[in-house]
């Protein structure tokens, strides 16, 4: 179990009832647990009679101790619990200090993801104790004018999206020094963690399908709405508790025209559609159909089908856009797969008409030629052009 802690401007230590050290540490009136213990408990946080006494309420009342809840046997402030000790990061340096008066609605917990210009964390509305993701994005951030144009457009896009597979937007909030979209909180877990934990770092068919099905389903609804998305990944897809798929990061979304073709270098090297590499005018969705391509052989084989230890080799193989795909995929399969390769953005299948595709409609349930050999598993997870 990682550490708690309660944050109101300062750090103190405090010995709790039971003797344990605790070490709580206040910024503004918000509460702080770290990433797992956040997960583990947001149950009990964002219950509406939470069992944890909250040490938030306590907090916001300015009476900071670190009793425990006589119903919550499990919570780190338990007989049993060690001295936990909060990571004391330097707070001066911490570009994403959450602005209390910006987020007055909300407690705000620990981090849940971090990108590049991006903070994520936990949060809980105050009032209705419904529980949101807020990305916070520091104003310094932003004046890279490229930066600002992106969030920009990704609070724009997210606003325009309603679907079951689409990370929802709730609301942006424009603080003094952040810039915060609060949206679903999707709990649950990274499709690209939830692959590294399978045997062989792949699935099966019936359960790629499942999750790519609803991928796609997220991708023709954007693109239905001439919204792209330009950044699919493994690690753009979260996965709930139910398995469910839900998109995130729109910092690359942008909307597309039919009349009007663009060019943009964006997007993950590994991921990248060949007319994007050739530098040639494209629409936007068959970028988005290719890059979902290379998620569904990442997701069958655990690897990628253009592999390179350098960039250049990842965009070389690309070009040439030859690539293996293991004998142990089904027939159906291998023809979707190669329908979505396909390096002419033109004849590329789409969104919509994979929905239609036979492997989809019988939810990959096909059998396989064969079983997998020692020569077909490529493992690329490691790989640096990711
Ligand atoms: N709504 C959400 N619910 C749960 N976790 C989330 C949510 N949004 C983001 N995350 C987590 O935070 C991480 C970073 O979020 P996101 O990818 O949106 O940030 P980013 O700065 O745009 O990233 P990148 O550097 O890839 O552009 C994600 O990988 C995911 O683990």
């Amino acid at each position: 179990m990682r550490p708690f802690g309660i944050t109101r401007k300062g750090t103190i230590r405090k010995r709790a009832p039971e003797k344990k050290l605790i070490v709580v540490r206040y910024i503004e009136d918000s509460v702080s647990i770290s990433e797992n213990s956040a997960d583990m408990y947001h149950d009990e946080i964002a219950s509406p009679n939470p069992i944890f006494k909250s040490p938030a309420q306590k907090n916001f009342n300015g009476n900071v101790t670190g009793t425990k809840s006589p119903a919550s046997p499990s919570l780190p402030f338990g007989p049993k619990a060690k001295a936990r000790i909060i990571p004391c990061k330097d707070l001066s340096d911490n570009t994403h200090f959450i602005e209390m008066d910006a987020l007055e609605h909300y407690n705000v917990w620990s981090d849940i993801g971090k990108g590049s210009y991006a903070v994520v964390k936990l949060a809980t509305h105050k009032q209705t104790m419904h529980k949101c993701a807020i990305k916070i994005y520091s104003k310094k951030s932003l004046e890279d004018p490229a930066i600002k144009k992106n969030v920009l457009r990704e609070i724009k896009i997210l606003k325009k999206i309603d679907h079951p597979n689409i990370v929802k937007f709730y609301e942006e909030i424009n603080g003094k020094n952040n810039l915060y979209i609060v949206m679903e909180y999707v709990r649950g877990i990274a499709l690209k963690n939830h692959l590294v934990t399978k045997s062989n770092k792949k699935l099966d068919e019936v359960e790629a399908c499942e999750i790519f099905r609803q991928i796609v389903s997220g991708l023709e609804y954007c693109h239905g709405k001439n919204i792209t998305h330009r950044d699919i990944k493994l690690e753009n897809v979260q996965l709930d508790l139910d398995f469910n798929v839900k998109l995130i990061d729109f910092g690359f979304a942008t909307c597309f025209s039919n009349e009007k073709k663009s060019f943009i270098f964006c997007g993950s090297p590994t991921y990248m559609a060949p007319e994007i590499i050739n530098k040639q005018m494209f629409f936007g969705p068959p970028v988005d159909v290719w890059a979902s391509g290379i998620l569904l052989f990442a997701l069958l084989t655990g690897g990628f089908p253009f592999q390179g230890n350098t960039e250049k080799r990842v965009f070389d193989r690309i070009k040439k856009g030859k690539y293996d795909i293991p004998s142990y995929i089904s027939r159906p399969c291998s023809d979707l797969i190669r329908a979505i390769l396909d390096p002419n953005p033109i004849t590329r299948i789409t969104a919509k008409d994979i929905l239609k595709h036979i492997w989809i409609i019988n939810r990959g349930n096909f059998d396989l030629h064969s079983s997998p050999s020692k020569g077909d598993n490529i493992d690329v997870f490691d790989d640096d052009c990711n």
